[in-house]
């Protein structure tokens, strides 16, 4: 039987986390790319770049999943989206 050696064992998960956190900045992209259609639209149609009441809905999404630190990354996630307010 073969055992992984520590060394192993670390530098392959962090390829993986790696990976992952190259997956997670693509999704993040491409909700800043959605946010800004939305945005964009409401603008257009008089209205304002945001929607608190939609804001809350995704922070509780967040914080449901997440805890506390959820609602952090969300609002982090929402300035990279809308810009600061
Ligand atoms: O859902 C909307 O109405 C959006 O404009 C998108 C979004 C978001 O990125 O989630 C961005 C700005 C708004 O304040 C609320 C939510």
């Amino acid at each position: 039987m073969t055992t992984t050696s520590p060394e192993t064992l670390i530098s392959d998960s962090r390829a993986r986390i790696d990976a992952m956190d190259d997956h997670i900045i693509g999704l993040i992209q491409e909700r800043m790319a959605v946010s800004a259609v939305i945005q964009e639209a409401r603008m257009t149609s008089g209205g304002r770049r945001v929607n608190l009441s939609r804001e809350m809905e995704v922070l509780s999404h967040y914080s449901d999943a997440l805890g506390k630190p959820g609602t952090t990354l969300a609002m982090t996630m929402l300035e990279l989206c809308r810009g600061r307010i």
